[in-house]
């Protein structure tokens, strides 16, 4: 019998609003389930049990049905995320279905488990989290991740992104970075406001805060190699789900 994932949400094509292939023209597998719960995190549904009935156990067969229903012949890359994907072993032949159709694939994760198919992504996020998460990153297994890829040689398919909401949350940045000196470092704009339904207050907001990371980046010298992004899909649609 073919394994099924879990599947909160298919959307796309859109933009990939965030890191490492902002811009990118994406589809999206939103995965449902995570191991840890982050305070702001802007997709709860995924794990709090607000959306439960939605969640859909597809084989990889469906949900790429389900892509080219959606999407036809306008996407060559697909963003997997969640929840945390990563709590998934099956994604396995989602990922090889998507390579046999010649389709890119990315995935966010923060950064907690270790798949062997990490190997296999073209474009791999990894978004350990800060204090004001109220998470605890457990370095022992980041440190295994990151070493893994290194020792294949994926650097250039993986990038580390920390969201920042405040000074504590940058210099947990600071300690990320230096850490793993060799993987791409992005900096991004934590929303506060997951519940705004007021585009032009939020893009107010979040202007705001990434002109204060800005400053912070530029001032730093830890910092002289990161990029600071805002999240561009909250710029644009706001907190609506599904873009
Ligand atoms: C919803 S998470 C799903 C993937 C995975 N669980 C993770 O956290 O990396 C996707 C990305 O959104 C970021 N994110 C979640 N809530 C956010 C918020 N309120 N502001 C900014 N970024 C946020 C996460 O840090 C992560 O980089
Ligand atoms: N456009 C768009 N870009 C994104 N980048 C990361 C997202 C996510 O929720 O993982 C996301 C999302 O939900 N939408
Ligand atoms: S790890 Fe990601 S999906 Fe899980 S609670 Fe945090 S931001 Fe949300
Ligand atoms: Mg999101």
């Amino acid at each position: 019998m073919a394994k099924t994932i879990p599947v909160l949400e298919i959307f796309g094509p859109t933009i990939q609003g965030e890191g490492m292939v902002i811009g990118q023209k994406t589809m999206f597998v939103r995965t449902a389930g995570c191991d840890y719960s982050c305070r702001w995190c802007d997709s709860a549904f995924t794990w709090d049990g607000s959306a439960k009935e939605e969640i859909r156990q597809m084989t990889a067969e469906e949900v790429w049905h389900r892509l080219v229903e959606l999407g036809g012949d306008r996407f060559s890359h697909v963003t997997i995320s969640g929840g945390n994907p990563a709590l998934i072993k099956a994604l396995d032949e989602l990922i090889s279905l998507l390579k046999e159709n010649k389709i890119r694939v990315a995935l966010e994760t923060q950064g907690s488990r270790w798949q062997d198919w990490f190997y296999d992504i073209d474009d791999l996020t990894i978004s350990p989290k800060p204090p004001s998460s109220e998470m605890n990153t457990d370095f022992a297994v980041l440190d295994d991740i990151i070493e893994r890829l290194n020792k294949r040689g994926r650097v250039a398919n993986v990038s580390l992104k920390v969201v920042v909401f405040d000074e504590k949350d940058f210099a947990y940045a600071k300690f990320v970075h230096a850490r793993y000196p060799n993987i791409p470092f992005y900096l991004q704009v934590g929303n506060d406001d997951v519940t705004e339904l007021d585009d032009l207050t939020l893009r107010t907001k979040l202007l705001e805060k990434l002109e204060w990371l800005i400053e912070k980046t530029v001032q730093t010298k830890e910092m002289n190699d990161a990029r600071v992004l805002p999240q561009l899909h909250a710029l644009v649609w706001g907190n609506k789900r599904g873009v």
